[in-house]
Formats: structure tokens, C-alpha cells, sequence
């Protein structure tokens, strides 16, 4: 379990460090595998090339929130009597830019190296690339390289990387991705936003409330179409009532470079627009362009695939692993946190001390081991910070009917909901809906989703319901407080008919 270094006799040849196990990528999935699988007595040697910490930490979850929030809480002032009065302005651009810097900890990723250090995680700065089986050959931050050797495993967690549509004159216009907008110094005062998912969403509406003129070219019919529909609209109505300009059924053909230095734009059906900015939000891609799988007999650009464990069975000897959004399997930082836990959990029960004590892959009594990363096939919880929010988990309607199962989906506004009145509602704001969705087979929830202001915070009840599979009549004596939103649980089983 001990770490050996090798130094080699002249400064061109690379320094090998053997290790038990060396984690690729410290994003928040890599510093997840590492803690889990080191704790138990494995040395760990993790690989970064940029920010320990990830996407997540400076250019995706925490500086979008940054800027998202301070936008919610004066639209919810708004909306209770009382407090209204006392909203005299919009935001506050240079504090909540101010903000963001502050919790992305300036682009300084110490703490997270300080951490690290802490639960004795060796660092090695640089980029890392696969040099056969259990083998990383890095070149590091000064140009030295180092070659990591696995005892036992590597685990990938490369994370991903944004897509760019192949659209004639994108790369003269220096588009924007997620980065450079959650990174923004210079608020634009126009910003195009191609895609409708997402980071397309929130990113509108962070930038229309910073005082961009915000347009939202969708191709699709719809916004954020991986939730039910009902989701899409409300978030549609409210980008509208807040002036952004959202366009369905438009497709970008075409971009070119204004003399100003911003975009111009051409649509497929024949309209244009300039602006100063545009941001490309059409998805990403699992990072495994140059990893340096073909060594492995694997096929570069393509996701990880994975087991339950998080083992990539297409590779002989079970030593090579992978977790987070390299696996194609998820896209949230909670997700592939929690694939990370089982990974390294896994990787530990295989190789750590402990190996040998019982079997590594055994069910727990109720078939969920933890040894398994069962949630991502089942329940799968996402928070979408728009006004209103969307907060889902498991199957949508249509989701679950693609999957064969007999289902019910039970609808039911919040305004039904005593502790509604009381939270406050806006005059584009109804207080937002929710959707069950059955399985009349066994009388369980399969999905959820609510709509409104601030609703993210109910969504883990429903995560519970789903994980449980807790049986409606059970549910039936989980009874909500009075005044809360939470009633809106009671108010959905009785439109179930209990
Ligand atoms: C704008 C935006 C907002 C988001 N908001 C949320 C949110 O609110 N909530 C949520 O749950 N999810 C959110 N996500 C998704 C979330 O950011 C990702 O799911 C998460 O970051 C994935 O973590 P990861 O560790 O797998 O990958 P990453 O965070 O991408 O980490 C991978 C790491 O590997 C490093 N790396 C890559 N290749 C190499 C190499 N060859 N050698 C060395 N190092 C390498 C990278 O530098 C990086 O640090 C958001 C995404 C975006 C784009
Ligand atoms: N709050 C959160 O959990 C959060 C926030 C932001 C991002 N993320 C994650 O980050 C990832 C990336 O987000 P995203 O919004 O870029 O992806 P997405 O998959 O959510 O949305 C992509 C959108 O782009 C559209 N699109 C795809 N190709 C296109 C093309 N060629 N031209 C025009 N439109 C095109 C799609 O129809 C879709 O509307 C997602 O997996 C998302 O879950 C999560």
C-alpha cells in the first residue's frame, strides 16, 4: 500500500512513481474516487491539468448558481406583500459578479490542494494520457515527465467537454461556452444563446438578469426537453415575461464577425440578428479525445462504458475504472459523485486491505448494493436553477412508457397548496405545478417533477419515494406541515384517488 518513486538518472527520462491506484482527472468525481478508495489504505495518485476542483467548482454548478441567485431571491421579495416595497432595484451586477469571484475562490483551487494533501492524496499537475495497461504517462505543469504506475487500478474521470454545432463562420465569432459566460467580467448588452437544455436556460436567464438583451435560439419545439413538457413552458413564459427573446424552431446557419467585434447572425429561415455575444450551450461530450485509450484497444472520443461498479468490462484484468460525466452515464455533479463513492468503494473492496473479506459485488439484503451504482438506472434527481425552477427525478410520463411500464401521471398546481399563499406568488408566477408519475403495476412512484419558485429543495423527498419505492399507501401517512409547500404531496395522492 506504500508509494515508490524512481527517480531516473537524467532529466529527459520520466520520473515513475508506482502507486496502488491512480485516478485521472480532479474534478469533483476524481477527488470523490480518491478519498473512497484512500481512506481504506490504498496509496492514490490523482492526476489535473487545469483546477483541482473540476468544471463543477469554477466554471459550471457554483459561479452559475453565483450568478443565478441573487435574480431569485428579489423575484420571490416580489412576490410577498410586505417585502415588495422594500425591492427598489434589480440586481446588483458588480456585487454579485463580486460574489461569484468570491465562490469560485478566485480561480485558486489552494483549498482543494490543501485538501487533498490533507487526506494524504498524492497531486501530480499535468496532463495525463493512458501508456498501456495500468499506466499513466503524464507531462507535468514544468514539462518533466512523470509516468504513473497502477499496482492495481486506474479510474478515469476526465469529465466532458461542450459540444460546437458545425455551423459556417462559429469559430470567427469567438462564440462563448458555459466558461467564458460564467466567467463573464463584461456583461454584454446583447447575448444570442443557441440550445434550449440546461445550461441554455439558466444561462438566459442569469444574463437578462445582469441587463443583457438575451435571444434564445431553439431548435427544437421546445426548452429543457429531457423534462416533461409542462417544465419547458413555464420556464418559456417566464424567460418571455422577463424580455428575452425566445425563438422555437430556429436554427443558426450561419455566423459572421461584425466590424464592432459581436455576431452576426443568420437563421435558417432567413431572419438575422447582431449582437455582441453569442453562446453556444448545445450539449457536451465525455472527454476521451486524447486519453490515449487506443493503447488499452479502446476507441478514443467514446464514453467510458461502464458496469454497475464503474469497472470498463471491454478491457481486460479489471483494472481499469471510470466515473462522472466520462461515462456518458451522468451529467450532474451529485450523480457522478455518488458513482464516484461506489467506484471507489468498489476499487478498495477489490484491492484494499480488506480484499478477500467478502465478496466485492454482493447485493445488500434488499438488492441495492453499494457496491452498485443502482440510482443511475432508477432515480437520477436534477435541479434546473431557472425562475421557475425544475426539479426532477427519475422517469418522466414518457420515459417510463418507453420503458414498457403501465403508468399514471397525476397532476396538480401549488396553488391547490395552503402554504403557497403564504410563500407569495408573482404576477407571471402561479406558484408552479407537479407531476407524479406511477407505475400502477406495484402502486410506486417512478418520477417526479415540480415547477416553481424554489422548489429544489422539495425534490429530495420525492428522490426518497422513488429510491424507496415506498408504496402510495404508505405515503398516504407521511403527512406535510401546515403551511408548507410539502402539502403538495397530499394534495397529489388524493388526485391519485387515495
Ligand atoms: C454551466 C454548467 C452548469 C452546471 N451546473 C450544475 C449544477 O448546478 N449541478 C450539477 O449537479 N451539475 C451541474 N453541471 C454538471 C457538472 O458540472 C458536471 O456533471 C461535473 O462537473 C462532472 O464532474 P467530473 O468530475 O466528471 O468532470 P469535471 O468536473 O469536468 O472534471 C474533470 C477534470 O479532469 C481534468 N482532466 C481532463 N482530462 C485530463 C487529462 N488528460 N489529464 C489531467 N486532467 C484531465 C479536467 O481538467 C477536470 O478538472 C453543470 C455543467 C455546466 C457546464
Ligand atoms: N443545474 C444542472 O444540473 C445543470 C446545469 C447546467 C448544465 N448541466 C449539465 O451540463 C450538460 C450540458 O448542458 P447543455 O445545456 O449544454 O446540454 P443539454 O443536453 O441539456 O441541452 C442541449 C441543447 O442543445 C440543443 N442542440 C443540440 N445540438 C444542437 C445543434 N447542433 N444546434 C442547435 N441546438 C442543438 C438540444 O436540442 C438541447 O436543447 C448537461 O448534461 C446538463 O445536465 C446541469
Amino acid at each position: 500500500m506504500t508509494e515508490t518513486t524512481t527517480p531516473e538518472p537524467t532529466t529527459s527520462e520520466p520520473t515513475t512513481l508506482t502507486v496502488d491506484v491512480v485516478v485521472l482527472g480532479a474534478g469533483a468525481v476524481g477527488e470523490n474516487v480518491a478519498d473512497r478508495a484512500g481512506r481504506t489504505g490504498l496509496s492514490v495518485a490523482i492526476v489535473e491539468e487545469h483546477l483541482v476542483g473540476g468544471e463543477c467548482s469554477y466554471w459550471a454548478c457554483m459561479p452559475s448558481k453565483a450568478l443565478l441567485r441573487p435574480g431569485a431571491v428579489l423575484a420571490q421579495a416580489r412576490a410577498v406583500a410586505g417585502a415588495a416595497g422594500a425591492v427598489t432595484g434589480g440586481v446588483d451586477v458588480a456585487a454579485t459578479l463580486a460574489s461569484r469571484d468570491a465562490i469560485v475562490h478566485g480561480w485558486d483551487d489552494d483549498s482543494q490542494v490543501e485538501w487533498l494533501d490533507g487526506v494524504g492524496i498524492r497531486l501530480v499537475r499535468g496532463r495525463g494520457r493512458l501508456a498501456g495497461p495500468r499506466r499513466v504517462a503524464v507531462t507535468a505543469d514544468d514539462g518533466a515527465p512523470v509516468v504513473l504506475e497502477a499496482r492495481h487500478a486506474v479510474v478515469v474521470a476526465t469529465g466532458s467537454t461542450p459540444v460546437l454545432p458545425d455551423v459556417p463562420g462559429l469559430g470567427d465569432v469567438e462564440a462563448w461556452t458555459s466558461r467564458e459566460a460564467t466567467a463573464v467580467r463584461d456583461v454584454p448588452a446583447s447575448l444570442a444563446i443557441v440550445g434550449g437544455g440546461v445550461v441554455a436556460t439558466e444561462m438566459a436567464t442569469a444574463f437578462a438578469d445582469l441587463g443583457a438583451r438575451v435571444t434564445l435560439l431553439v431548435r427544437g419545439d421546445r426548452l429543457l426537453p429531457a423534462f416533461e413538457p409542462f417544465a419547458g413552458e413555464a420556464v418559456a413564459a417566464s424567460l418571455a415575461a422577463m424580455g428575452v427573446d425566445v425563438r422555437l424552431g430556429a436554427r443558426l446557419a450561419r455566423a459572421a464577425r461584425t466590424d464592432a467585434g459581436g455576431a452576426h447572425l443568420e437563421l435558417a429561415d432567413g431572419a438575422a440578428l447582431d449582437v455582441e455575444r453569442l453562446l453556444v450551450a448545445t450539449g457536451r461530450r465525455p472527454q476521451t479525445g486524447d486519453l490515449g485509450l487506443e493503447t488499452v484497444g479502446l476507441e478514443p472520443g467514446a464514453p467510458l462504458a461502464v458496469d454497475d461498479a464503474g469497472c470498463v468490462s471491454a478491457v481486460d484484468g479489471g483494472w481499469l475504472w471510470a466515473a462522472g460525466d466520462v461515462t456518458g452515464r451522468t451529467n450532474t455533479t451529485h450523480q457522478g459523485k455518488y458513482d464516484a463513492r461506489v467506484t471507489g468503494d468498489a476499487v478498495a473492496a477489490r484491492f484494499g486491505p480488506r480484499a478477500g473479506d467478502g465478496p466485492v459485488d454482493a447485493d445488500g439484503d434488499d438488492g441495492w448494493s453499494p457496491l452498485r451504482a443502482l440510482a443511475d438506472h432508477a432515480a437520477m434527481p436534477q435541479v434546473v436553477f431557472t425562475r421557475p425552477e425544475v426539479a426532477a427525478v427519475g422517469l418522466t410520463e414518457d420515459a417510463a412508457r418507453a420503458a414498457g411500464l403501465h403508468v399514471r401521471a397525476v397532476d396538480v398546481p401549488f396553488s391547490s397548496v395552503g402554504g403557497t399563499t403564504v410563500f407569495g406568488t408573482g404576477p407571471h408566477d402561479d406558484g408552479g405545478a407537479a407531476r407524479i408519475v406511477v407505475d400502477e403495476a406495484r402502486r410506486v412512484i417512478v418520477g417526479a417533477t415540480f415547477v416553481g419558485p424554489e422548489v429544489a429543495e422539495l425534490l429530495h423527498a420525492a428522490t426518497i419515494a422513488v429510491v424507496g419505492q415506498v408504496p402510495l399507501g404508505r405515503l398516504w401517512h407521511a403527512v406535510p406541515a401546515y403551511p408548507t409547500r410539502s402539502e403538495i404531496w397530499l394534495r397529489l395522492l388524493e388526485a391519485y384517488g387515495l
